[in-house]
C-alpha cells in the first residue's frame, strides 16, 4: 500500500483502503470541473498476436506488407526494420530506431524490458495454444516479472515500475475471488504455462521465483476449491513443485477448446477477464474501408491524428441518458485526439491458429475501448472495433467505477488524464465509468458482470434498485 500510495504523490488523488470497498481514489484537495486529477502514463502494452507480422514489436509502426525481419530466437516478433531489430539486442541505442522515431512513445512498447530476457520464454508461446486474450495478458505478465527481475539493477524509473509490478499482481489477486470458473481455470493454466519447462536461466524461473510472495498467493487465490472435478481431462494436476492444486498446461498438440472457446475458428472470442489486470483496455481498430487510409503510418502518427471525423459523426448524434456538466475539456492539457490512422489488415496467416475471429482484414482508426471524448467531451465508449492489442495503466486502475462517475478519462498517445467532470470537494470519491453509463441499468448491469464481474453497488445503481422494489411494491400494495 505504501508504494501505491506514492503513485499518487503528484495527483489531485489520494489512495484510501477499506475493508469492505478496497482500494478507491479520493480527492487531495477541491476540484473544478475541467481540473486534471492525474496524467496516468501506460505502464504496459501487448499486442494480440494476429497483429505482430504487421506491427512492429520494437517501434509498433503499423506495416500494409508483413513484416520480413522476425527474432531468431523466439520466432515470436517481427520487425519493420534491422535498425529496429537490433534495438532489442543489449547495447544498442534506442534513440536510433525506427525511421521515424516512432519509437519515442513514452511507454507505448512492449519492449520496456529488454528483448534478450523474455525471448526464451516468448519461445514457448508458439506451443500455447491459449486464446489470442490470454497471450496479450501473459505477454504483460511477462514483463511484469521481467521488470521486477530488473529492479535491483535498473535506473530508478525502471525501480518504480518494478514495484508498480507487484502492485499490479496485489490487484490481480484481490479481483481473484470474483472470477467464474472458465476464467479461473483459464488463469491457472496460464499461470502455470508459465512456470513449467522454464530453464534455470530462463527469466521466469528467476523473476518467479524472486516474486514467489506474490505468485504463490495468487495461484492459491487462484484455486478452485474443487479443482480436480471442474477440470477437462486434458488437464493433468500437476502444479510447480509437484503440486496437485494446478491444471498443466497441455503439451502435446493439445485440442484447443479444452483451453479456450476462443481458439475455435468462427468462434465469437470471449471477453478477456480485463479486470485482472488493473485498466488493461485494448486498442481497437474501427471498421472502416481501406481506401480511405493513407498508405503507411506509425503509431505516432495514428495516435495523434485528428478527432474530426469521430466529432462530426458524434455531433450528429443526440444526446441521451445522463446530462453530464459541460466541461470544456482538461485545463491546462492541449485536448489531444487519439485516432489512429492505418490501413492493413492483420495477418490471416492461418499458421498463426490464433486470428481473432473478429479482426477480419479491416483497417481503420485506432482508438481505445476506455472512454474516449466527443465533441462535447463527453465519455463514450466505440463499438463495433477491432482490437490489436491490450495497453495497461496502473494508477487508472484504482479508480472504482460508478455509473453517474465524476470524472473522465481522456486518452493520449502516452497514456490517459483523468479529468474531473464537475466540482469536487477534498476527500469525496473519485470516479470514472468503465462501461457507456447511457445504457438502461440492465443492460450496464450485464456489461459490468460480464466484462468486470462485479455487480455494481454505485448509488445510481442502489438507488435504481430501491426504486425498482419500491416500484413493485406500490403496484402490489
Ligand atoms: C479497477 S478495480 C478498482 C479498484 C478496486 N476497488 C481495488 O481495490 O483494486 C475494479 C474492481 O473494483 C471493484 N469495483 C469498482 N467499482 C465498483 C462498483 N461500482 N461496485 C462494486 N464494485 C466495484 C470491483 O471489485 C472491480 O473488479
Amino acid at each position: 500500500m505504501q508504494d501505491l500510495a506514492a503513485l499518487f504523490d503528484k495527483s489531485a488523488a489520494v489512495l484510501q483502503h477499506s475493508l469492505v470497498g478496497g482500494r478507491y481514489l479520493v480527492a487531495k484537495h477541491h476540484l473544478e470541473a475541467g481540473d486534471v486529477v492525474l496524467q496516468c502514463p501506460v505502464l504496459l502494452t501487448a499486442q494480440l498476436p494476429s497483429w505482430r507480422k504487421r506491427i512492429c514489436y520494437a517501434c509498433h509502426r503499423m506495416c500494409q506488407a508483413r513484416l520480413a525481419l522476425r527474432c531468431k530466437g523466439c520466432e515470436q516478433v517481427w520487425f519493420c526494420s534491422p535498425a529496429c531489430q537490433d534495438s532489442t539486442t543489449p547495447g544498442s541505442d534506442p534513440s536510433h530506431v525506427g525511421p521515424e522515431g516512432a519509437h519515442k512513445l513514452n511507454g507505448l512498447s512492449d519492449t520496456q524490458v529488454p528483448h534478450q530476457l523474455l525471448c526464451p520464454v516468448l519461445a514457448r508461446f508458439g506451443s500455447a495454444k491459449c486464446g489470442a486474450d490470454m497471450l496479450c495478458v501473459l505477454g504483460m505478465v511477462l514483463q511484469l516479472l521481467g521488470l521486477q527481475q530488473l529492479a535491483g539493477q535498473a535506473p530508478s524509473e525502471t525501480q518504480q515500475r518494478a514495484s508498480a509490478a507487484v502492485g499490479a499482481f496485489e490487484v490481480l489477486q484481490d479481483h481473484a475471488a470474483e472470477l467464474g470458473k472458465r476464467e479461473r481455470l483459464e488463469w491457472l493454466s496460464a499461470l502455470t504455462f508459465l512456470r513449467q519447462d522454464s530453464t534455470e536461466d530462463d527469466l521466469l524461473t528467476q523473476a518467479a521465483d524472486k516474486a514467489d510472495n506474490v505468485y504463490q498467493p495468487l495461484v492459491s487465490a487462484l484455486s478452485l476449491p474443487n479443482a480436480a472435478a471442474q477440470m477437462s481431462p486434458q488437464h493433468s494436476l500437476h502444479g510447480p513443485g509437484g503440486s496437485q492444486l494446478l491444471p498443466q498446461f497441455p503439451s502435446a498438440e493439445p485440442s484447443c477448446s479444452s483451453i479456450s472457446p476462443a481458439c475455435q475458428p468462427g468462434m465469437q472470442q470471449r471477453q478477456p477477464p480485463r479486470a485482472l489486470l488493473p485498466h488493461a483496455c485494448r486498442a481497437n481498430i474501427a471498421e472502416e474501408t481501406r481506401s480511405d487510409l493513407p498508405a503507411e503510418s506509425s503509431c505516432q502518427d495514428m495516435l495523434s491524428g485528428s478527432l474530426q471525423q469521430r466529432a462530426s459523426q458524434r455531433a450528429r448524434k443526440p444526446s441521451t441518458g445522463l446530462q453530464h456538466p459541460d466541461v470544456a475539456g482538461p485545463k491546462g492539457a492541449q485536448t489531444q485526439s487519439i485516432d489512429v490512422k492505418a490501413k492493413c489488415a492483420p495477418t490471416t496467416d492461418p499458421a498463426d491458429g490464433m486470428d481473432d475471429g473478429k479482426q477480419q482484414g479491416s483497417g481503420g482508426l485506432l482508438v481505445s475501448e476506455s472512454p474516449v471524448l466527443d465533441a462535447d467531451n463527453f465519455p463514450r465508449h466505440p463499438r463495433s472495433e477491432t482490437s490489436v492489442g491490450r495497453v495497461l495503466f496502473l494508477q487508472a486502475s484504482f479508480f472504482n467505477h460508478s455509473c453517474h462517475p465524476n470524472c473522465y478519462v481522456h486518452r493520449n498517445p502516452t497514456g490517459a488524464t483523468i479529468i474531473a467532470m464537475q466540482p469536487i470537494a477534498v476527500g469525496q470519491e473519485l470516479t470514472i465509468s468503465y462501461i457507456d453509463e447511457q445504457l438502461p441499468q440492465a443492460a450496464r448491469m450485464l456489461a459490468l458482470q460480464r466484462d468486470f464481474f462485479f455487480r455494481c453497488n454505485c448509488s445510481r445503481c442502489s438507488f435504481g434498485l430501491r426504486e425498482g422494489s419500491s416500484r413493485r411494491k406500490a403496484k402490489r400494495g
